[in-house]
């Protein structure tokens, strides 16, 4: 079940020019190779981080607090640049922002003086500029269905809970039909309740479009409902006097049914040992590999 990062990312010996596709190689959908963040020379927040991502997988991070999640998914999004290594997706190297790539912060960043369906129609037309007014509003209500807010389609953020407006955040992105979901703790300011609700809807709706995701979270039991495979990352730290920096400590394979629900899950053999092992890795690892 648990394998070790080295095995992962084949490192390539030719990286691929920005913004030109690869030549065929066994590459995953989206490949991290050799990747690394340094905002300080001689303390890297990570080094080495190698990772692939098949098509239609539901991969999760988890960490602690600084180790560079963020980083790594801003660097996927386009968003931020590595000081080190590369990044692919499907075939052409990341260099910037994408609307192949969907993106969902914890906050909703919904734009407050438009209602739910003007935020979703504003990322669609951005899309698809010449998508004409019936397909557009059926593309809209579609996506708003998907997470439940039919009846609040016309009502704008500021009359909206915390957990409807992040299924807006949702629906937005999956509404462009990017080719990957970014997911940066997207329920992680819900209460518990709202929080399992929407992980449900998220996982039908991922079953449901095969959608490839990358998602961070600080929650095993989200990562375990929700991730074919969990990456754990450990922070870079100081051993034996030197800095050692934080990068990929292991892969762990998720080997519970992938029709697992959230009720069930804990009765599911071999969710006690999958969770426990995560645990440990951040209570006596993560903080240095
Ligand atoms: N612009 C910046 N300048 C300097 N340091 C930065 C900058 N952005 C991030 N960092 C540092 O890089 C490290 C990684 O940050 P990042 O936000 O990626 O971590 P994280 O694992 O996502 O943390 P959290 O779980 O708290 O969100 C942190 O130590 C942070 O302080």
């Amino acid at each position: 079940m648990w394998s070790d990062s080295r095995q992962l990312g084949p490192a390539s010996a030719a990286p691929a020019t920005k913004d030109a596709p690869m030549s065929a190689s066994p590459r995953a959908f989206l490949q991290v190779e050799n990747l690394g963040k340094a905002y300080q020379a001689d303390r890297p927040v990570f080094a080495d981080v190698n990772f692939g991502i098949q098509k239609g997988e539901f991969v999760c991070i988890i960490g602690h607090s600084g180790c560079g999640k963020t980083t790594i998914l801003n660097v996927l999004a386009g968003l931020d640049t590595a000081s080190q290594g590369h990044a692919f997706m499907d075939g052409r190297e990341i260099a910037g922002p994408s609307l192949e790539r969907g993106v969902v912060f914890q906050g909703h960043a919904l734009m407050p003086w438009l209602t739910v369906r003007q935020n979703i129609a504003f990322a669609v037309r951005s899309r698809w500029p010449d998508m004409g007014r019936a397909e557009l509003d059926a593309q809209v209500e579609k996506y708003v269905a998907m997470v439940g807010l039919a009846h609040a389609i016309d009502k704008k953020p500021s009359q909206l809970s915390g957990g409807m407006k992040q299924r807006v955040g949702i629906a937005r992105a999956f509404a462009i039909q990017p080719k990957m979901l970014l997911l940066d703790e997207p329920f992680g300011a819900l209460d518990a309740l709202t929080r399992g609700t929407i992980q449900d809807e998220l996982m039908g709706i991922v079953r449901q479009t095969q959608q490839t995701v990358f998602m961070i979270t600080h929650d095993v039991d989200e990562a375990i409902l929700l991730a074919d495979r969990i990456l754990l990352m450990s922070n870079g730290a100081d051993v034996d006097g030197r800095y050692k920096p934080g990068g990929l400590a292991e892969v762990v394979e998720n080997p519970l049914p992938r029709d697992r629900t959230r009720t069930q899950l804990h009765h599911l053999d071999g969710y006690y040992p999958l969770r426990n092992h995560i645990v440990d890795f951040l209570v006596s690892r993560a903080k240095a590999h």
